[in-house]
């Protein structure tokens, strides 16, 4: 998952995007990047490393201009090398950036069919890169000197038609404005809000609407599937349909670990679709288990919380914060690698040993996908004196690879793949391990917007909504970009970097 954010204002735009970087961060810790435009002339700073590393003063200054649009980055296709941060630049027609959330599933047609009938280079193996020069490439065929939004609109149309798989869009062109568009599936989220201010109205783009409430935006509406918004640099907004089939499916898993419980995404709070997640597992609990001798339940911080405070409450036990989280290590989920992942865990929670002392405790996740965490933490729950240790996942057991922008490309290496839920439960060490169900995730989220019909849920039930994926290219996915794999390729990188201010 990455975070992106487009910003349009009256005044400098950098220190704001800069807190919508940081409010974003969750949803990658990879790289992160801002670029501005003052007048003809954009500025650029991105580097590998969290917000707050990638930005010192010397470059803020540098970032001047009352546009721009910010990126950070959780990698799913390339590299974690700073030449793949983002923003993107291409210089040609107008000169254009554009930071992107998401995956394309037909980068490499795409690369090629650039290269051969549109002949432009690509010169890093980010599938950004090429939605980048695909976008330029469109605008770039309508032969017009000067932009305007029916060009951007028929240009986006284009990128439609040519690109499949998940990509959810911030751009900006020099002297002209901000761009955002979204997927005909709508996969990953996009809102945008206003602010009312004495010289006009600033607009704002985001992947959540944490980021608009927290700069003092108001929310106007999610981008919705195949629509794209032109804000022009001094405030006009325009919308328009681009895509000419839609079908709004949005990403399940955005629910159950990566957004924020305080984000609205496609009119659902991520929030309450928690707590009805928590709902439902205790009523699974309550049927399958009616005589549970549960002392007490135990959430695995930060994600699972909101949900496992709900399920104890149903249950009627109490709910103890027995893991303490070091509040400066990240999410080990999104981290590269996965001994840099198993490693983080130990040094992410530590056990309350009074909580699990002689107790039978209930140990609640949002979500168990290579098991990574659950294992040790099981291990930490059984060193800490716990009687019998249970294990609760708010959301099914993960057995397909995520091509939609999350970084788990390879079904061996996911826990359950393979496995029965007992199975399951033998590998992670628990004494009993319920999931949830698959309709009952859906329940839980939809019950929030009954107008969304249905939702990705492809690594839970291998249904892969663009319609396009072959066992062939799962199994292509799996060897160029299994741990293993990637390791090599990230230790020995280094592509030019076409960037940087300061
Ligand atoms: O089975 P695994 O491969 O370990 O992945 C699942 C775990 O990873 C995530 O936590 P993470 O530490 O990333 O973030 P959080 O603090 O938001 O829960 C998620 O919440 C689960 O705890
Ligand atoms: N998680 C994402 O959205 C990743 C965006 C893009 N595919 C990249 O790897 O940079
Ligand atoms: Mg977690």
């Amino acid at each position: 998952m990455c975070g992106i954010a487009g910003l349009v204002s009256s005044e400098e735009v950098n220190q704001e995007l800069y807190e919508a970087l940081t409010v974003l961060q969750h949803r990658g810790q990879d790289a992160a990047g801002i670029v501005t435009c003052e007048g003809d002339r954009m500025n650029l700073r991105k580097e590998s490393g969290l917000v707050r590393d990638v930005f010192h003063t010397r470059h803020m200054v540098n970032l001047r201009g009352g546009m721009g649009i910010a990126h950070v980055r959780y990698p799913t296709a390339g590299c974690t090398s700073s030449a793949e941060a983002q923003p993107f630049y291409v210089n040609s027609p107008y000169g254009i950036t554009l930071a992107h959330n998401g995956n394309l599933t037909n980068a490499e047609v795409l690369k090629r069919e650039l290269f051969v009938q549109d002949q432009r280079h690509i010169n890093t193996d980010s599938d950004s890169e090429v939605l980048l020069n695909v976008f330029a490439h469109e605008l770039m065929e309508l032969g017009k000197l000067r932009v305007g939004p029916e060009d951007v609109f028929q240009a986006v149309a284009g990128v439609h038609r040519r690109c499949r798989g998940a990509y959810t869009v911030v751009a900006m062109i020099t002297g002209f404005g901000i761009i955002a568009f979204r997927d005909p599936n709508g996969i990953r989220p996009l809102v945008f809000g206003e602010r009312r201010t004495p010289n006009g109205t600033d607009y704002m783009i985001a992947s959540e609407s944490v980021a608009l409430d927290v700069l003092g935006f108001d929310l106007i509406r999610d981008v919705q599937p195949g629509e794209a918004i032109v804000i022009e640099k001094d405030g006009k907004l325009h919308t328009r349909l681009c895509a000419e089939q839609t079908r709004h499916t949005p990403c399940i898993f955005e629910y159950v670990y990566f957004a924020r419980p305080d984000s609205i995404i496609d009119d659902i709070s991520v929030y309450k679709a928690r707590l009805r997640m928590g709902d439902h597992l205790a009523d699974k609990i309550l049927r399958l288990r009616p005589d549970y001798d549960i002392d007490v339940v135990i959430p695995i911080p930060d994600t699972s919380r909101t949900s496992a405070l709900q399920l104890a409450n149903r249950l009627g036990v109490k709910y103890r914060e027995g893991f303490i989280k070091n509040r400066y290590i990240g999410r080990t989920f999104i981290m590269p690698g996965q001994n840099l992942r198993k490693k983080s865990v130990r040094q992410k929670l530590n056990a309350i040993d009074l909580e699990f002392k002689g107790k039978n405790v209930l140990l609640v996740d949002d979500s168990i996908v290579r098991g990574t965490t659950s294992t040790q933490i099981i291990q930490m729950a059984r060193d800490a004196g716990a009687n019998k240790v249970y294990f609760a996942s708010a959301s099914p057991p993960v057995r397909y690879p995520n091509v939609y922008g999350i970084d788990m490309p390879a079904a061996h290496e996911l826990v359950a793949y393979g496995r029965t839920d007992m199975e399951v439960q033998r590998e992670l060490g628990c004494d009993w391990l319920v999931y949830q169900d698959l309709e009952d995730l859906i329940d839980s989220v939809r019950r929030g917007n009954p107008k969304i019909e249905a939702f990705d849920t492809s690594c839970f039930n291998g249904e892969y909504v663009t319609g396009d994926i072959s066992q062939d290219y799962l199994d292509r996915l799996s060897c160029h970009r299994n741990d293993g794999a990637k390791a090599r390729r990230d230790s020995g990188s280094s592509v030019m970097e076409l960037h940087n201010a300061g």
